[in-house]
């Protein structure tokens, strides 16, 4: 994910970040290096502990960097002290898991608190408080406190009260992770408007990888403090590189191994070896499938397959099953095509 300073909202340069511990210190994030687009929404996805937090909090100064720096549109974040630190976290909004929402304040008094922090008239609080509520659509729940409301609407106040600053930049740590599914989906499609509508840069975190295929333009996936794949979503999605991004990968396909497949796959030979199959586009395996057959002379079992959409672009998984001792011959040809192969096992 390179691309121009100027057309960047946050540049990781060389970030490392150790913390003391006994005897000596963990390296936390190493070498870093990593430029997420004005107006993307990137996602970082890795395990627990990869650095995830970590390296989110060093947007807003929450952490200093170690090693390197990071800069938000142009601004140094590390060497940021006093006025110019708080004038980024006025630029640099976030939202969290468990909402972080003051139980002893109305929807409205906490969209407020970041207003009345920054010093703002009462006037034009309640003006932009109500401007506020409405993007998020919270109208008739404004006075309400946060236990008389769903999850969903408690991140719908986070959403707002981070936005209250007018940043040109929103952190989500794990925003969607206390959610069902449904409303996690109302959540992900309320944050994919406000990038639209305000051009607001999103650099979220998450460990699964529905969330960014999803909502995330750009993506990149973090292991063990560094960062081992990044780049446009549909492109890591279409041509994974890494184990640890094919490994996300492998729970978020639509497409599954029939049960009587599944219960039977083991690791070495005999029999058939199956293999995923993952394609840009909606159609690009049938041609290949067929050409297999004929000039390789291997026919290929399909066992099942789903088309899926990243932004408006679609993209296919199909798994296949061919005769063992054929497999590397098969993906051989498959890869020259341009077609991401993983095998998956065998079955007898
Ligand atoms: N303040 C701290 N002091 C010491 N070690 C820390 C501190 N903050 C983070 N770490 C260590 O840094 C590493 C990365 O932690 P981090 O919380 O960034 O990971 P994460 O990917 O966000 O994990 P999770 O998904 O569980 O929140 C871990 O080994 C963690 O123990």
């Amino acid at each position: 994910m390179t691309g121009r300073a100027e057309d960047a909202a946050i540049i990781f340069e060389g970030l490392g970040k150790s913390f003391p511990k006994a005897g000596g210190r963990v390296m936390a994030l190493e070498g870093i290096d990593l430029t997420v687009p004005a107006g993307s929404i990137t996602g970082i996805i890795g395990r627990s502990g990869a650095g995830k937090s970590t390296l989110l909090r060093m947007v807003n100064g929450l952490e200093r960097p170690t090693e390197g720096r990071v800069t938000v549109t142009g601004q140094d974040v590390g060497q940021a002290r006093g006025p110019a630190l708080r004038a980024i976290r006025r630029n640099v909004g976030m939202i969290f898991q468990h909402f972080n929402l003051l139980s002893s304040r109305t929807v409205r008094g906490n969209i407020a608190l970041p207003l009345q922090i920054a010093g703002t008239p009462g006037g034009r609080i309640r003006a932009r408080v109500d401007q506020l509520i409405d993007q998020v659509g919270l109208g008739p729940l404004a006075d309400r406190y946060p236990a008389e409301l769903s999850g969903g609407q408690k991140q719908r106040v986070g959403i707002a009260r981070a936005l209250a600053t007018g940043p040109q930049v929103l952190l989500s740590d794990e925003a969607t992770s206390a959610l069902d599914p449904e409303t996690t989906q109302t959540v992900l499609e309320l944050l994919g408007r406000i990038n639209r509508d305000l051009g607001l840069t999103i650099l979220l975190i998450t460990h699964e990888m529905a969330v960014l295929r999803d909502i995330a333009t750009h993506m990149a996936v973090i292991e063990a403090g560094r960062i081992v794949e990044a780049g446009p979503t549909y492109d890591i999605f279409t041509k994974p590189v890494h184990p640890t991004t094919r490994s996300f990968l492998s729970g978020v396909t639509g497409a599954t191994l029939p049960a009587f497949v599944a219960g039977r796959l083991q690791d070495g030979p005999p029999g058939d070896q199956v293999i995923r199959v993952t394609f840009a586009g909606a159609h690009a395996t049938d041609p290949m499938l067929a050409r297999l057959a004929t000039e390789l002379g291997i026919s290929a079992n399909i066992l099942g397959g789903a088309i899926e959409e990243i932004g408006p672009r679609p993209f296919g998984n199909l798994l296949i099953s061919v005769p063992a001792d054929q497999g590397d011959r098969a993906r051989a040809f498959l890869d020259t095509y341009g077609l991401t192969t993983e095998v998956l096992g065998h079955v007898r």
